[in-house]
């Protein structure tokens, strides 16, 4: 795999212009070092001011860094002369949450518009509009204006006129933040076919986790000025270094089961509660009804009944990953190893037992649960 952007211990920081200023000053891109492959769909998420704009603002050269290096298709961009870098910012496309089109000027303006900047004659003009709206599927407006467009079909044209010259690589800054769910899954499907047909490189910034859960396949988590987790995303999903990446897992995905929805399920559901994880395992790739047949298996080995609760088993990078609750009713001493023969493959939680009389015994519900895995065995913490 060939890198077409990549920064080493790339910093910028911005210091009050007025030298009277008593604002301190803000290190905006602390220390990052991350290669984006050619051909993939990289994810930037981060909370506001976290960092992410400059950092796209470094990769198309409007910024340059304090200290390291930025290498963009190859070449250094503080090596480059004031012409080399327009040509470098040319070759980018761009599409922006505020979708940035003239509102002036038709559909079709708007897409012709870099074509004559690059300087396309008007027959090869028309040829590559013509094409490019039908692909954003948007040919039947190119006589619109923007302010007679939905925000999905504003951004439509955005990534029309992003791709007319192109470019090799596309910076999508918060591009779906402005639509509604619907027409977010539509502009993302879009922008993944484009990778797909293209094979265009995207660099997606956003703060929402269900944006590169839904298209990207390598994410770099940012959080003031510097990068935590980064990888491939089901890596990142699966092991999680930083507190902060948990919580935007946990912003889109719910992977196991509360405690408050356990203490519901007891109601109808005898026995001890365990939550057999599909991250990661052998499961993990052959999906949750294999996992359920292993269970099943060992269950009936060890004299256990087993049934399965409650499931949390969505799909990231084509890879299934949550989890499946299963009621397990048999003695004490069964229980307790099929438990451990999970546990020597997947991470397994096991939620407080319930006494004769229906009270969960101590730990209470919604207290600590056992987790179990094959090589670490803690209390949980509490109500999730
Ligand atoms: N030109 C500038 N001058 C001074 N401070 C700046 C400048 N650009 C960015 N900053 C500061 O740098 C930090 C990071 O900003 P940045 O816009 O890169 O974050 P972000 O993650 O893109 O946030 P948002 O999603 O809100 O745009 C913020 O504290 C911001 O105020």
């Amino acid at each position: 795999m060939t890198a077409i952007v990549s920064l080493r211990h790339v910093s910028r920081t911005f210091t009050p212009r007025r030298r009277s200023s008593t604002a301190p000053a803000v290190t905006a891109v602390d220390d990052v070092s991350l290669d984006v492959e050619a051909g993939s769909v990289t994810g930037i998420i981060g909370h506001s001011g976290a960092g992410k704009s400059t950092l796209v603002r470094l990769i198309n050269a409007l910024e340059l860094p304090d200290s390291g290096a930025v290498e963009v298709g190859g070449r250094e961009v503080t090596s480059l002369s004031e012409r080399e870098l327009r040509r470098l910012r040319s070759s980018i496309g761009m599409i922006f949450q505020q979708f940035n089109l003239f509102g002036s000027r038709t559909v079709e303006q708007n897409v012709e518009y870099p074509l004559r900047i690059a300087g396309w004659d008007r027959a090869e003009r028309s040829r590559r509009v013509a094409e490019l709206l039908a692909y954003v599927g948007m040919s039947g407006a190119a006589h619109r204006f923007p302010g007679q467009l939905s925000g999905g079909q504003k951004q439509r044209v955005g990534i029309a006129r992003a791709l007319a010259t192109r470019p090799s690589l596309l910076l999508a800054d918060e591009a779906t933040s402005a639509l509604d769910p619907n027409t977010t899954a539509e502009v993302l499907e879009l922008l993944q076919r484009v990778n797909r047909d293209t094979g265009t490189t995207i660099v997606v910034i956003t703060h929402e986790m269900n944006v590169v859960r839904s298209i990207c396949d390598t994410v770099a988590v940012m959080e003031h000025g510097r990068l935590l987790d980064h990888g491939p995303v089901y890596d990142v999903f699966a092991h999680p270094r930083f507190p902060e990446t948990r919580r935007f897992i946990e912003s889109t995905i719910q992977d196991a089961p509360t405690a408050a929805t356990i203490d519901r399920l007891r109601a109808h559901h005898p026995g001890t509660f365990v939550t057999v994880s599909i991250v990661d395992s052998a499961a993990a790739s052959a999906g949750p009804s294999a996992q359920q047949q292993v269970l099943e298996t060992l269950a009936r080995h060890r004299s256990v009944s087993s049934g399965v609760v409650f499931g949390a088993v969505v799909e990231i990078a084509e890879r299934p990953y949550g989890s499946l609750t299963y009621a397990l009713d048999g003695s004490p001493d069964a229980v307790r190893a099929l438990v451990d023969d999970l546990a020597a493959s997947t991470s397994v939680t096991v939620w407080p037992a319930v006494t004769p009389d229906g009270d969960a015994a101590p730990p209470q519900p919604g207290g600590p649960a056992l987790v179990t895995t094959p090589d670490r065995l803690e209390v949980k913490g509490g109500r999730r």
